[in-house]
């Protein structure tokens, strides 16, 4: 399986539209890519069908023919903790189906995008969690930071937990949530010189607040040396030239 799995400091600190630029940035050198939300929570009723909107903007990204079931094998209705919103339904979370699911995706694509849902350790079950969920993709790992007060030690925690549980954190994204931040580049910078010094770990960009952050919006803030880097430690080799619009 080739591929990444993006985590973040937080729920709602953008790891969905960075993965989408992610796979955006991808299907443009030429792969056929898949986004994967293996745990999606949160479900709306939108023209006679419920949807989450995790899945079917991973899926709007994906270049490679799959369905929005096989993006989200795990779609929950209420917008809680995943494990909450299985047991409100009655249902727990097939750890193994997980699993399969991102096997049976990376037979149609080059390369698959995974989203956690929320961050590194929200349990999926009674003695499992989503890291867990993670080594069993054994995807190397970029982690979203929410630019925001607060954010440098979530970040660090979240460095560190990953190193303890035997995670390879390949890169890390700043993700503009609050724009008013006092020292933005002052603490951006931090971020670049605590992951260097701390973990050896470059940043793959740093995103503005965009007026709409669609995954052509994303896209040009990811660094081309250090995706072309992701690229190869996840078993692609050299991009297409061949591009696709
Ligand atoms: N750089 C940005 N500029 C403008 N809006 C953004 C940006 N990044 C994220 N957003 C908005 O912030 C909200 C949260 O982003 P997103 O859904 O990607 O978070 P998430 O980390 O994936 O959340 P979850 O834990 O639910 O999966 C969305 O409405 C998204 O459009
Ligand atoms: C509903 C939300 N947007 C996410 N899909 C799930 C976030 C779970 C966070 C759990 C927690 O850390 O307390
Ligand atoms: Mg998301």
């Amino acid at each position: 399986m080739k591929g990444c799995f993006v985590t973040g400091t937080d729920t709602e600190i953008g790891k969905t539209r960075i993965a989408a630029g992610l796979l955006h940035r991808t299907a443009q050198a030429g792969w056929r890519v898949a986004g994967y939300k293996p745990v999606a929570s949160g479900m709306e009723w939108i023209d006679g069908q419920w949807v989450n909107d995790d899945v079917q903007t991973l899926w709007a990204a994906s270049s490679a023919t799959v369905s929005p079931q096989q993006v989200g094998p795990c779609q929950l209705r209420q917008a809680c903790a995943p494990h909450l919103a299985a047991r409100a339904e009655g249902r727990s979370i097939d750890r193994a189906a997980l699993r399969q699911g991102a096997l049976d995706l990376a037979q149609q694509a080059d390369w698959i995008v995974a989203e956690g849902a929320g961050g590194l350790c929200v349990p999926l079950g009674e003695d499992w969690d989503s890291a867990d969920l993670m080594r069993d993709l054994g995807l190397p790992m970029v982690l979203v930071v929410g630019l925001r007060l607060g954010c440098i030690n979530h970040a660090i925690l979240t460095a560190e937990a990953m190193a303890a549980r035997g995670l390879r954190l390949a890169a890390w994204v700043g993700n503009t949530v609050d724009p008013a931040m006092l020292h933005l580049s002052d603490n951006i910078a931090t971020l670049e010189h605590e992951f260097q010094r701390r973990f050896r770990v470059p940043c793959l960009g740093v995103v503005p607040r965009l007026p709409e952050a669609t995954a052509q919006a994303v896209a040009p803030h990811l660094d081309s040396e250090v995706l072309a880097g992701l690229w190869a430690m996840s078993g692609l080799s050299q991009p297409f030239t061949r591009t696709v619009s």
